[in-house]
């Protein structure tokens, strides 16, 4: 049975100061033999953060990953690049790249087949609007979001991980019941066994203002392998909070 993974999700924040601290403290209460734990850190850091997690059970991740190997795409990073600072995971079609940088669906695809053909663990998240939730699209929305990947990854899906993460939810302190995350992680879950025999393998992350408050209810659901966390990520004593939830769930 799987481990819960907890990978959190730095965004645009972070100094070499405040990074020494957190991951310092992080790494220094990681629980034995606890859930599967990463960070996911602005580019600049990686190194710095590569140093810090040496001989830990941290697992270093970035926040995107350039679809092209290399070449003439200025301010891009390539896979092969955040594989030379020992990135295991790169978050791909984040919302707020779908939505400030209007990444589409076959983007954040050819950004996951980038990063598995280096051996990087894509973090794929999808999620739907406020707007698509009210008028009843929710499932509609990120079954298309997941078929994009799903179709040109074809037999490496299995190797991804699935981040379902509500637009509405991210950010606003607004946070799904555990019983909306469910529901959807179902959906997600049964559109991979159809993919591969192997779904049970794929950890589907719930995002959206997951916190030391909410995680335990929202990681005892059976299609919730662990979460994606922005704003509580920032702060190690919740992190870890969340993190002494995740391993003690039941995978
Ligand atoms: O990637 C993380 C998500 O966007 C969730 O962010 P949040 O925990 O600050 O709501």
């Amino acid at each position: 049975m799987k481990k819960k993974l907890i990978a959190g999700n730095w965004k645009m924040n972070g100094s070499i100061e405040a990074n020494d601290r957190l991951v310092r403290d992080v790494v220094g209460g990681l629980p034995e033999g606890g859930c599967q734990v990463a960070v996911c850190v602005p580019a600049p850091y990686l190194a710095q953060v590569q140093m810090l997690r040496h001989h830990s059970a941290l697992e270093l991740g970035a926040q995107d990953v350039s679809a092209h190997e290399q070449g003439a795409f200025t301010g891009e990073v390539s896979a092969l690049m955040l594989k030379e600072f020992g990135v295991r995971y790169a978050i791909v079609g984040h919302s707020e790249r779908r939505q400030y940088h209007g990444e589409s669906d076959t983007l954040v695809a050819e950004k996951a087949r980038a990063a598995l053909a280096h051996g990087i663990t894509p973090i794929v998240c999808l999620g739907e609007t406020l707007q698509e939730r009210e008028a009843g699209r929710t499932e509609e929305v990120v079954k298309r979001q997941l078929a994009a990947v799903i179709h040109l990854n074809g037999h490496c899906i299995s190797e991804i991980v699935v981040a379902y993460e509500p637009v509405w939810a991210i950010g606003t302190g607004r946070t799904a019941t555990p019983e909306q995350a469910q529901q959807v992680h179902a959906v997600l879950r049964a559109q991979l066994h159809a993919a591969t025999p192997h779904s049970e393998r794929v950890h589907i992350l719930y995002g959206g203002s997951m916190n030391a408050a909410n995680a335990a209810s929202l990681l005892a659901q059976p299609d919730i392998d662990g979460g994606l966390i922005g704003g509580a990520s920032l702060k190690s004593a919740d992190f870890l909070q969340i993190i002494s939830a995740a391993s003690a769930a039941r995978a």
